[in-house]
């Protein structure tokens, strides 16, 4: 999967971290998720703890969206087989199915084709009733695939307000708050279209901690947040949004619009959202890999968020230690960690966050002698706006040019200069951030 392992596998160290990193997007790919987690026996469907009698339906439908929903619907159709009856999912990646339709949209800005391929779903979620089972396909990136602009908003508006959240730092969960009041579809709306349908929600999480109604917007489950609070985010950020945005808000005014379904909406009685994949899963596998190849795991954490340089100085901090001092773990040992690191733009360069991560740490890997091996990646192949996956570095990719790379946010022109950036394309999954530190004897 990695197109260029030959290039980077420069020593047996590179090389374990290499197969951590394979390991781990291997394990949270769809294929591999729903295999191990849904199957069918005669009429009994079960989905991690949960059991259907699909006897009780007159159909099975599979709907969704995000990054790797394309890659979902056909992990669904490879278990259930004649057992689905149609769907449609809006994924960037599409793949060949039988019954699901595919759609393919764009990210990380919605357009107009994937509000066409939206309202594909959405009418066959209002012909869904009670002898229906969705399987709803929930997957990070949905909430620009799956675009249902609210009355009197436009697709350009979605685009304005997204830009100028996600370029002033904005949380996932305060961008969503706000995505969620300007769609149709996100913040419970979907689970309002299906009832009184049953409602399967087979969910890909992307966001730290799982929060069901940040993840993709949460099409399928209940949201505690406000008009009011999505005015307040854009005010927290300074955004001057487009007078539709403004209007559909309520800005400065009480606003009547009727609010997203909260968790006591009658709703979601007939939902349920199983969490198949996240961080953890990456996370897991490659742990097993650096203690099949000799280095002890210590998963430092899947829930690492912030500034991704500080989080890279931080790491080859850590891994410096173990090296020194045999604190908190005598090397060889594996340091591994998920979650989701974003970068402030103030330079003018190109690069994602792992990039950033890993250049920031290569610049802090003084006197390791090369003992110390730096892989991070986002696990959907593209880091940010980049077209690598992320990078693998060592104490000789530091010194004056790395760091003037990276305050100008350059870390990806730099990489790639050193022969540092892994490539692998769209994986077909998207569980967020992966990172290897290796410390050899
Ligand atoms: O689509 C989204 O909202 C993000 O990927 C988080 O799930």
């Amino acid at each position: 999967m990695i197109r260029n392992r030959d290039a980077l596998a420069r020593t047996p160290t590179h090389g374990v971290a290499l197969d951590a990193i394979e390991a781990g997007i291997e394990a949270a790919h769809p294929e591999t998720v729903v295999t191990e987690t849904v199957s069918l026996s005669g009429d009994t469907l079960s989905i991690a703890d949960e059991r259907y009698d699909l006897d009780s339906f007159e159909r099975v439908l599979v709907l969704g969206g995000g990054k790797p929903a394309g890659a979902v619907a056909a992990a669904l159709e490879a278990v259930l087989g004649e057992r689905i009856d149609g769907g449609a999912v809006v994924t960037a990646t599409p793949v060949e199915t039988n019954r699901v339709t595919v759609h393919e949209g764009t990210h990380p800005l919605p357009s107009e084709a994937n509000v066409r391929a939206t309202s594909d779903v959405l009418d066959r979620a209002r012909r869904a009733d009670e002898d229906t089972l969705v399987l709803a396909v929930i997957t990070g990136g949905a909430s620009a695939l799956l675009s249902a602009p609210a009355e009197g908003v436009t697709i350009e508006d979605l685009c304005a307000v997204t830009d100028g959240l996600l370029d002033a730092g904005a949380t996932i969960a305060e961008l969503n708050a706000v995505r969620k009041h300007l769609s149709r579809l996100k913040g419970g709306q979907l689970a309002r279209e299906l009832a009184p349908a049953m409602t399967v929600g087979v969910v890909f999480s992307d966001v730290v901690g799982n929060p069901l109604a940040v993840v993709a917007s949460g099409p399928t489950a209940p949201d505690s947040s406000t008009y009011a609070e999505a005015v307040a985010v854009l005010d927290r950020y300074d955004i001057d949004p487009p007078a539709a945005v403004c209007e559909r808000l309520g800005a400065g005014t009480a606003g009547d619009r009727p609010e997203t379904p909260d968790p006591d909406s009658a709703v979601f009685d007939g939902v349920d959202n199983h969490v198949l994949a996240d961080g953890q899963t990456a996370v897991d596998a490659a742990a097993a890999v650096c203690a099949d190849a000799g280095y002890e795991p210590v998963v430092l954490s899947t829930r690492v968020e912030g500034e991704a340089r500080e989080a890279g100085r931080r790491q080859a901090a850590i891994a410096r230690e173990c090296l020194v001092t045999d604190d908190p773990v005598a090397p060889p040992v594996g340091l591994l960690s998920g979650g989701e690191t974003t970068v402030t733009v103030t330079g003018d360069g190109d690069g994602g966050p792992n990039q950033e991560f890993a250049l920031a740490a290569g610049c802090n890997l003084d006197e390791t002698a090369g003992r110390v091996v730096v892989g991070s990646v986002d696990t959907d192949g593209v880091d940010g706006a980049s077209e690598a996956a992320g990078a693998l570095v060592e104490e000789t990719v530091g010194g004056q040019a790395a760091r003037e790379a990276l305050a100008d946010n350059d870390s990806e022109t730099f990489l790639r200069g050193q022969d540092r950036l892994i490539e692998t394309g769209p994986t077909g999954t998207n569980v967020n951030d992966l990172r290897v530190l290796l410390v050899g004897e």
